[in-house]
């Protein structure tokens, strides 16, 4: 391999992954947490078309993320639905090719502290990129928010464990061990 070429391949393998988020405007703009990544440029606004082409996470996708999604993820970029969990009934019918849902993690953001599964955007963005083997940048979307580490000190375990999952039925397994 050329120089250039393996220079090309550094910059590919340090450059994020892509985050996206379709925003439906529920909650105040100044409290949506990828509006706040928005802001530091590490999320961007997508339309339903393009987030199609992604990975929507959604907790109604019957297909679990699992680590061997890194190269999807990669490929194809994550995007979260931004919109309030008091309005599921908009964000229930969103769902897309690659979309995937994510085992059983506990919320640490104050508004649902403590609650199964009822997680942030910021949050589900961080436990997939974890999973999926990108946790500088999970640690980096979290760091932008003050009860950020609380998450992944109250996950651990669990997100240790889930990104050594081969298969769904593993995981399935594995959110039994915890929860
Ligand atoms: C309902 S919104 C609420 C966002 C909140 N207003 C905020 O400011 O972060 C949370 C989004 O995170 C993702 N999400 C949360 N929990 C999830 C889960 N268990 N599985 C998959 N995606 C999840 C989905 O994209 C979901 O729409």
């Amino acid at each position: 391999m050329m120089d250039e070429d393996l220079n090309n391949a550094g910059i590919h393998e340090r450059r994020p992954v892509k985050v996206g988020f379709i925003y439906l405007k529920d909650d105040d703009p100044r409290k949506a947490t990828m509006k706040k990544l928005e802001r530091f440029g590490m999320a961007s606004i997508t339309r339903l078309g393009s987030a199609r082409g992604m990975v929507i996470l959604t907790p109604y996708s019957e297909r679990v993320i699992l680590p061997s999604d890194s190269t999807l993820v990669k490929v194809r970029g994550i995007c979260l639905i931004e919109g309030s969990w008091k309005r599921q009934d908009r964000f229930k019918t969103i769902t897309g090719r690659y979309a995937r849902s994510l085992p059983k993690l506990l919320a640490a953001n104050p508004v649902n502290y403590g609650k199964l599964q009822i997680l942030s955007s910021v949050e589900a963005l961080a436990a997939a990129l974890y999973i999926t083997g990108y946790m500088d940048q999970a640690e980096s979307v979290l760091s932008k928010f003050n009860w950020g580490v609380t998450f992944l000190r109250l996950n651990r375990d669990p997100l240790e464990l889930y990104s050594k999952a081969m298969t769904a039925e593993d995981m399935r397994n594995m959110e039994n061990e915890f929860f």
